[in-house]
């Protein structure tokens, strides 16, 4: 190991994205780290899958990633400490890369390379292949892979062949997802690709172990924008009885389940003849209007869950978001209600982003 005064230390945060979605993570990274009170600068290349933020404080990096919740980011599909990015000399990938973790003074248990979410970084697979053996065996040889080091990982992000940023993640403020996409099956009865959106919002937002009981059979449900149906798929794969609100035609199937009705209403207007358990909207509209809507609903506590998608077809899709989630979580706050909320742009969501709100009480 490096003694501590040779050591490199990570002087930047980097973050994966949906390709074309860097303005925005930088953007609300920027603003976010801005907020905790620190210096820096957001870097990215559009269409590159990723943003990095160079910390430009007497604290280490460390520190701000720890301050940056992963959680509460919406943007970003992971969240690394990292090394300056290295272009590499195509004889000889492995000596520094080595080089490089040893004189950052980083373990960690296990190792994950990566690459953006593009064709180019699918290409780089027999690359990654053909490196992944060699390299953990040495990484494990010189004591820097362990079998005990904190769940920290190490991520070599592969930009192209020839350049590689190394960063670190720890375990509470990371995505458990190779490249943080969380990759599902199309149920094959499921009326409309949409449904994905769906279920990964469940994965994404109620752990496991409380969907029995969050998600539970013979809850009520409205799927406000329910066409062709996707969602109300998903909610009836669970058990739930639902009413589907829209003007556009159910797929027939579903609707034989007898656990659906179909109302030929405006969502905006619809109001539930008795309290339900969830709210799920999909309506293509103005974030605001959506928003605002789904407000009434949880201020009424006419359900007690709700995951709403945001359509984002503007430029400045940061700053919507965060305008919107701003006045909802004022409105729910001055009318005393209690609440966990949260947001992400899930890997199943294009122009859009889910939102879920819990009543706490
Ligand atoms: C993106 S699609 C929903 C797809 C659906 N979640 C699925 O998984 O199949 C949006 C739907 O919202 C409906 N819609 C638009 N405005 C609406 C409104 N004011 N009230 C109810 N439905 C509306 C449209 O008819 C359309 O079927």
């Amino acid at each position: 190991m490096a003694s501590l005064a040779d050591r490199v230390v990570p002087d930047q945060l980097l973050f994966y994205c949906r390709p074309g979605f860097e303005a925005d993570v930088a953007t609300e990274v920027a603003e976010r780290v801005e907020r905790l009170g620190w210096q820096g600068r957001a870097e990215f290349i559009e269409q590159g899958g990723f943003a990095c933020f160079v910390v430009d404080d007497e604290r280490p990096a460390n520190e701000l990633h720890r301050q940056l919740k992963f959680e509460q980011l919406v943007f970003a599909r992971q969240s690394l400490v990292a090394l300056a990015p290295m272009g590499l000399n195509r004889d000889d990938r492995m000596s520094p890369i080595l080089a490089q973790v040893m004189t950052s003074g980083w373990s960690f248990e296990s190792i994950w390379h990566e690459t953006p979410d593009t064709n180019e970084g699918k290409a780089l697979a027999g690359l990654i292949k053909a490196l992944t053996r060699p390299l953990e065996s040495a990484l494990r040889k010189r004591g820097a892979l362990r079998r005990k080091a904190g769940g920290r990982r190490l991520h070599l992000f592969w930009m192209d062949g020839d350049f590689v940023q190394l960063g670190m993640s720890f375990p509470g403020n990371r995505s458990e997802l190779p490249g943080g996409i969380r990759r599902l099956r199309f149920p094959s009865a499921a009326p409309s690709r949409s449904t994905l959106k769906l279920e990964e919002a469940w994965h994404e937002f109620i752990p496991r172990d409380e969907w029995s009981v969050r998600l539970a059979e013979g809850m009520q449900a409205a799927d406000l924008g329910a066409a062709p149906g996707g969602w109300t798929w998903q909610l009836v794969a669970r058990g739930m009885h639902v009413f589907a609100i829209d003007n556009g035609p159910m797929k027939g199937d579903l609707m034989a389940t007898g656990m659906v009705e179909h109302l030929r209403e405006d969502g905006f207007v619809w109001e539930p003849p008795y309290r339900l358990d969830w709210l799920v909207c999909d309506i293509v509209d103005k974030p605001a209007r959506v928003t605002a809507m789904v407000q009434r609903w949880l201020i009424r506590r006419w359900c007690r869950e709700a995951v709403f998608n945001l359509k984002l077809p503007m430029k400045r899709r940061w700053e919507e978001v965060d305008r919107c989630l701003v006045l909802l979580g004022e409105a729910l706050e001055n009318a005393g209600i209690r609440t966990e909320l949260r947001c992400r742009h899930l890997y199943h969501d294009r122009e859009e982003v889910t939102v879920h709100v819990r009543l706490l009480d």
